[in-house]
């Protein structure tokens, strides 16, 4: 546990580690006023029980004098300077305790935020192979669990710690054998307990987090595959599943705490018996002699009332922060990694420039495998892409077509070969730039929950918006007609995944959202796939009308969409089968002439 914490500790940024060090003075502070509290309280019932001691010398005694005051007074006035004492120490520990509160739910929050950016700021290969379910499940849960359940348990154990051990040490110099004894008994136990449990709380935390990970699973492929669901019936599966990882996440979770709560009774039992046992002993070594033994009962009382939840509190905080490590376990690689992260590293688009092709665009001998394929998607394809040209891209489902896109778009890095604009390799360096000037169209169109407007300006606030270049997208989209049929307007909010819209009104949105940035190239994967005859047309058309000002790339299953294409490359096994407009390609090739004939 003790390597975590230091790991976890090394994971903060050096100006949460020096905030937490400045916090440090504080709980050692708030410790000390609590013992000064406690302490102030012995010769206050001194007096009481013995009036005649202010008679005697000593500091007391001596004020006493100087006051000229009734010894009842003095007494009033003795009580009112120690619940004064009380006060200030009850004062700094609501203040340690507050900023100790917040600075361990600000960490907490930070650490997600780094998570986050982390996450954003990987590859496209990182997210394809990835669930988005259990990256949602890292920034949010288990960020959660390690803040609650670990850094905030952390800060109280330690606070708990500092004052039980200035307790331990003001008990010690009153009486060194109460002190030895009450101490030893007390972690003795307290350690025997923890003993006891600790494996059982590390293989609860592991089942909290497989079980939380199951949850998140199944919460997006249900909604996301919703439709499937509905139609196969398959919801029963979905929520029995659900059910079952409820069940076990909600065991580990309250065995976690009833594991960290259940022994205090345990305690105040052994607790109680050491009383019982203190007064007796007492009592006998006093003669009975009660207005002797009380100060030091009070003193005992109170240094227990304080420490006995401190030990009670240090055990649950360790018992908590056990039953959680599994939490910081699954996001500790991912933090790591997100610490060296350059934060530049993320460019801000806008200050980066375009890279705009004004002869050509080459794809030289590229090639480039999955990761966990023993066949590469590219075996050293070549591609020439003429500036201001239209060229179509097609072959059979698998030849590559869409990782040829990606690479194109420098989603992916080629294994070998590269990618040239006007001759220039594409590098780190300039593929900003490249991308600023490039426009894309996926397959399926990722609505977010916005309005129109927002999802045309994808990713920007409605502040930065630009009115004109949205209405000019869309117009060239040819979203007119479907703007004019809503009340709303631009202004129409569209679902997550846009349910509300057909597909190829959506289609139509992702071709604005394409040209809103005004590309000099666009790039589209069967962007006229889900509309109907004549709107393609249409968007064809408006797509056609870019001809010899824009360079077009298009990939397509229904050859007619490549009709008009300057060129089209057929793709076969990764690389360029044949080349040639479409009308030569039906007279010299097979192949394209049979997929022409099946369109
Ligand atoms: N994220 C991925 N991880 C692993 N393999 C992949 C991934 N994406 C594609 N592939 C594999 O790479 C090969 C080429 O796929 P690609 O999607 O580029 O073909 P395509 O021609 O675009 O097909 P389609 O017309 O069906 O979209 C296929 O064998 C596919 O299984």
């Amino acid at each position: 546990m003790l390597r975590q914490l230091r790991e976890l500790y090394d994971l903060l940024s050096p100006r949460q580690r020096a905030t937490l060090l400045r916090l440090q003075g504080l709980v050692v502070l708030m410790a000390f006023a609590e013992v000064a509290g406690v302490v102030s309280i012995g010769p206050f019932m001194a007096l009481v029980g013995d009036p005649g001691r202010l008679d005697a010398d000593g500091v007391i005694g001596q004020l006493y004098r100087v006051s000229g005051l009734e010894p009842r007074a003095f007494l009033s006035v003795l009580g009112v300077v120690v619940i004064a004492v009380l006060t200030l120490a009850a004062l700094v520990s609501m203040f340690t305790i507050w900023r100790l509160s917040l600075y361990g739910a600000r960490v907490g929050a930070e650490l997600s935020s780094r998570l986050y950016r982390h996450y954003m700021s990987q590859p496209w290969l990182f997210h394809a192979g990835g669930s988005s379910s259990q990256l949602t499940n890292m920034v949010t849960q288990e960020c959660q669990r390690t803040t609650n359940n670990i850094i905030v348990p952390f800060m109280r154990m330690n606070a708990k710690l500092v004052m039980a051990l200035f307790m331990a040490m003001a008990l010690f110099i009153y009486n060194p054998t109460v002190a030895v004894y009450g101490v030893l008994l007390f972690t003795f136990v307290y350690f025997i307990l923890y003993r006891a449990v600790r494996h059982g709380l590390s293989r609860n935390g592991e089942r909290v987090s497989h079980a939380q990970r199951m949850r998140f699973k199944l919460l997006g492929e249900g909604f996301g595959g919703i439709k499937d669901t509905l139609l196969l019936g398959r919801q029963r599966l979905f929520t029995d599943r659900f059910d079952q990882a409820s069940e076990r996440f909600a065991q580990g979770i309250g065995i976690t705490q009833a594991m960290s709560q259940v022994p205090r009774y345990a305690m105040e039992l052994v607790a109680f018996a050491a009383v019982i046992f203190l007064v007796l002993y007492m009592l006998a070594a006093h003669d009975g002699d009660l207005g002797a033994i009380l100060p030091a009962l009070s003193v005992y009382a109170l240094a227990g009332l304080k420490m006995l939840p401190a030990f009670q509190q240090a055990y649950t905080s360790m018992a908590t922060i056990r039953g959680h490590l599994a939490a910081f376990e699954a996001i500790r690689p991912d933090l790591e990694a997100s610490r060296d992260q350059d934060e530049a590293g993320v460019r801000d688009p806008e200050s980066e420039g375009h890279l705009v092709p004004a002869d050509r665009i080459e794809l030289a001998e590229v090639v480039f495998r999955y990761p966990g394929k023993s066949e590469s998607a590219l075996r050293e394809l070549s591609l020439v892409i003429p500036a201001n040209r239209t060229i179509g891209l097609v072959g059979a489902s698998g030849s590559g077509k869409s990782t040829a896109i990606d690479i194109l778009l420098g989603l992916i890095e080629p294994e070998q070969g590269e990618v040239r604009v006007d001759g220039q390799r594409l590098t780190a360096d300039n593929l900003r730039q490249w991308q600023n000037s490039v426009g894309f169209v996926p397959q399926s169109i990722f609505l977010s929950d916005g309005s129109i407007r927002e999802n045309i300006a994808f990713g920007l606030p409605e502040p930065l918006i630009d009115e004109a270049k949205v209405r000019r997208a869309a117009s060239m989209a040819h979203l007119d007609d479907l703007l004019g049929d809503l009340s709303d307007g631009l202004a129409t909010r569209v679902g997550e995944r846009g349910v509300q819209l057909s597909g190829g009104q959506r289609q139509r949105i992702g071709i604005a959202r394409a040209l809103y940035h005004d590309a000099d190239v666009l790039v589209l994967d069967e962007a006229t796939s889900a509309l109907d005859g004549i709107t393609e047309k249409l968007i064809m058309d408006a797509i056609y009308d870019f001809s010899g000002k824009k360079t077009i790339v298009m990939i397509a299953h229904r050859l007619a969409t490549v009709k008009a294409c300057d060129k089209v490359y057929l793709m076969e096994e990764g690389k360029v089968a044949d080349t040639g407009t479409y009308d030569e390609l039906v007279a010299r090739n097979p192949v394209f002439r049979k997929m022409a004939e099946h369109v």
